[in-house]
């Protein structure tokens, strides 16, 4: 699969020391920068003046305390938050050079360059193809389904378990297999970015290590942005770390090293180091 960027295609506690230093002493570009980016539901601000570059095929990981603004600033990144009639965004959020808030900006094409998984895995009650090729038939992809489906469970690690299965329905597979078949319904369409919103929490430990795994080869191809609440999950899985605290303010965004071993900020060490959060 080619990833490709345009403008045009929008409009209508231990630090993991091997694969990630490669890729994080490398120079990347930026695949996604907030921009003095304020977020409001009604009158209650949870996104404080944020602005951050989000550097291309790396996993960047938000970090912090239960409604410090996580969720929030990852779904203005597809505008999920659209679907959230109170929620009032100021301020940019750019990708592929085009701030996403565009008023020519389709969100549904936005969405496939920018796909999401969630935390609980949902995949919808159809077989296991049809969950792949969901999103490339609403697009009218006139390439070859079933190739692309092989491609995306690949991609997922999902493949060699379900191959000889794909017309058995989704919600048959484990919590584990389920959230890797999300993220081959997320990739099918050749998104750019992945925007997973603390996907491991639901899973037993065998199987979250399965998509830890998964992550760090994803960000080979894509741009991973990733909500944790588990800061080891954080340590071990990313490049780039970004510390919210409360009131929707980014406290500090650095190298996940230079987070974890040496933070600037007083209260990002002490959130953590577990003194509060
Ligand atoms: N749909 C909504 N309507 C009203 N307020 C909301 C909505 N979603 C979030 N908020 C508020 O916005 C703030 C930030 O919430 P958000 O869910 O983004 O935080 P979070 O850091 O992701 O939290 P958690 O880690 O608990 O998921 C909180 O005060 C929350 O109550």
């Amino acid at each position: 699969m080619s990833n490709t960027t345009s403008d045009d295609s929008l409009i209508t506690t231990e630090v993991q020391a091997d694969s990630n230093d490669d890729r994080a002493a490398s120079a990347a570009e930026t695949a996604v920068a907030a921009r003095d980016l304020n977020v409001y539901y009604g009158d209650e601000r949870a996104i404080d003046d944020v602005t951050m570059e989000i550097p291309e095929k790396r996993v960047t990981a938000l970090i912090g305390p239960s409604g410090c603004g996580k969720s929030t600033f990852l779904r203005c990144i597809n505008r999920m938050n659209d679907m959230i009639e109170i929620c009032r965004v100021d301020g940019d959020v750019e990708f592929g050079g085009k701030n996403v808030y565009d008023t020519d900006v389709d969100p549904v094409a936005l969405r496939r360059k920018i796909g999401m998984v969630f935390q609980k895995p949902n995949p919808f009650p159809k077989s296991i193809r049809d969950n792949v090729a969901y999103g490339l038939k609403i697009q009218g992809f006139d390439g070859d389904v079933d190739k692309r489906v092989e491609e995306s469970l690949k991609g997922a690690a999902l493949w060699d378990e379900v191959k000889d299965q794909l017309d058995s329905s989704g919600l048959e597979l484990s919590g584990g297999q389920q959230q890797r078949l999300c993220i081959a319904r997320a990739i099918a369409p050749d998104p750019e970015v992945i925007l997973m919103d603390e996907p491991t929490s639901a899973l037993d430990p065998v199987a979250a290590s399965k998509i830890e795994d998964l992550i760090d080869d994803l960000a080979e191809q894509y741009t991973v942005i990733i909500v944790t609440h588990n800061m080891q999950q954080a340590a071990r899985i990313s490049d780039r770390t970004a510390v919210f605290l409360t009131g929707g303010e980014l406290v500090e965004y650095d190298d996940t090293a230079k987070i974890f071993e040496d933070p600037e900020e007083q209260r990002v060490e002490d959130y953590i180091t577990g003194k509060f959060g």
